[in-house]
C-alpha cells in the first residue's frame, strides 16, 4: 500500500513560491494499476516522485508498505529506491552503453555477482522481447524498443513498485498499445504495483483499475476507472473525458430524433447516459411544428450503436414520431 497523508510540496525561490502538490491524501492498494491524470502542471510528476523520495514533501507523510519514505536517511532511501523502478517519457538511457549494459547497470550498482547478473539480464532481455538487440546501442532502437530497455532496467532489482512517468507519451498509438500490454503482463505475472502518471485518458482507460484526477496540486476526484469514465463529476474530469472521446479510438456521428412531446427527451437522455458517449445537442433544429433534436455523439462505435437503438425503440414506443 502506498499512502499520502496530507502531503504538500512547495517549490520556493527568491522570486516566487509554487505549490505543486496541495494537501493530498491518497491510498494506492498493493498490486493494483493506478492512474494519476490531469492537465500539464497539475502536480502529477511531483506526486509520483515523492513515492520514491526523488522529491521530499514540504508537509505531510508518504508511506510505502508502512515505511515512511519522507523520513528515511539518504543511505536507507537509496536501498529502498532499488525496490521501486521508474520509467520515463524520454527513457533516460545511457547512450554510450549497449542494451545489455543498460539493463545490467542497476545490478552493478547493487553489487550483484557477475553470474547472477548475466542470468538476470538474459531473463529480462527475453521478457521484454529484446534478446536480438542485446548488443545494440540505444541510438539504433525505435522508441518502443528504447522504452522496453527502460522497463527491463526498472525491473532489474525485483521492485515491488513501478512508477511510470508519461511512459508512452512519446510513442505512436500502436507502440503505446504494445508497451501497455507489457506493463499489464508485468503487473499480473509479478504482482508489482504500477503507478501511472499520464495526460492520456486512453492509457488510464486501457490498463488502470483505479485513478485520481489532479488539478492545481489537488486531487479533485478519485475512484474506479469505470466510475470516473461513466459518471465524471468534476468539470475537469468531464473535460478530460470529453477530450478523450475525440481520440482515435472513437467515432463521431450526427443523429436526429423527432419529438412530438419534448418532455420525453429527459427519459431518453437518461437511457443514453448509461453509455460512455459524449453528446452535444446541435443548435438551430428545434421547430415548434415538427420538433427535431439533432446531436453529435462521440464514443466507441458499439456505444453509438446502442444509442441508435435507444432512439429507435423510443420511436417504436411512441415516445416520438
Ligand atoms: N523543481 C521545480 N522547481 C520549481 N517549480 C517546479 C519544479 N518542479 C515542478 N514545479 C512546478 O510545480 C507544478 C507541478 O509540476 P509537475 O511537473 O508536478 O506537474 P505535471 O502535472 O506532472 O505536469 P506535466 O504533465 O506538464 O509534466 C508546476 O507549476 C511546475 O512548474
Amino acid at each position: 500500500m502506498i499512502q499520502f497523508h496530507h502531503v504538500s510540496k512547495r517549490y520556493e525561490d527568491k522570486q516566487k513560491s509554487t505549490i505543486a502538490v496541495d494537501r493530498v491524501s491518497l491510498a494506492i492498494p498493493e498490486g493494483t494499476i493506478y492512474g494519476i491524470i490531469g492537465f500539464s502542471g497539475a502536480g502529477k510528476s511531483t506526486l509520483l516522485r515523492m513515492i520514491n523520495g526523488l522529491e521530499k514533501p514540504s508537509e505531510g507523510q508518504v508511506f510505502v508498505a508502512d515505511q515512511e519514505i519522507s523520513q528515511l536517511a539518504d543511505t536507507q532511501l537509496r536501498s529502498r529506491r532499488q525496490k521501486m523502478g521508474m520509467i520515463f517519457q524520454h527513457f533516460h538511457l545511457l547512450w554510450s552503453r549497449t542494451v545489455r549494459e543498460n539493463i545490467a547497470f542497476p545490478l552493478e550498482i547493487a553489487d550483484v555477482d557477475p553470474a547472477t547478473l548475466n542470468k538476470k539480464v538474459d531473463y529480462l532481455l527475453e521478457r521484454v522481447g529484446l534478446t536480438e538487440k542485446a548488443d545494440d546501442y540505444p541510438s539504433q532502437l525505435s522508441g518502443g524498443q528504447k522504452q522496453r530497455v527502460g522497463i527491463a532496467r526498472a525491473l532489474a532489482n525485483d521492485p515491488s513498485v513501478l512508477l511510470c512517468d508519461e511512459a508512452t507519451s512519446a510513442l505512436d498509438p500502436e507502440t503505446t498499445r504494445s508497451i501497455l500490454k507489457l506493463l499489464q503482463e508485468i503487473n499480473q505475472e509479478l504482482g508489482i504495483t504500477l503507478v501511472i502518471v499520464t495526460h492520456e485518458m486512453s492509457v488510464v482507460q486501457s490498463i488502470c483499475r483505479q485513478m485520481s484526477v489532479m488539478d492545481h496540486g489537488k486531487v479533485i476526484e478519485e475512484g474506479t476507472v469505470e466510475e470516473l469514465f461513466s459518471n465524471p463529476k468534476h468539470p475537469i474530469t468531464k473535460r478530460l473525458v470529453t477530450n478523450e472521446l475525440k481520440s482515435v479510438d472513437h467515432v463521431e456521428e450526427v443523429l436526429s430524433i423527432h419529438l412530438y412531446d419534448l418532455r420525453n427527451w429527459n427519459s431518453i437522455q437518461q437511457l443514453i447516459s448509461r453509455h460512455p458517449v459524449h453528446l452535444q445537442i446541435l443548435p438551430g433544429n428545434l421547430n415548434v411544428h415538427q420538433p427535431v433534436i439533432s446531436f453529435r455523439v462521440q464514443g466507441k462505435s458499439e456505444d453509438i450503436t446502442a444509442v441508435k437503438s435507444i432512439l429507435q425503440s423510443a420511436n417504436e414506443e411512441g415516445l416520438s414520431c
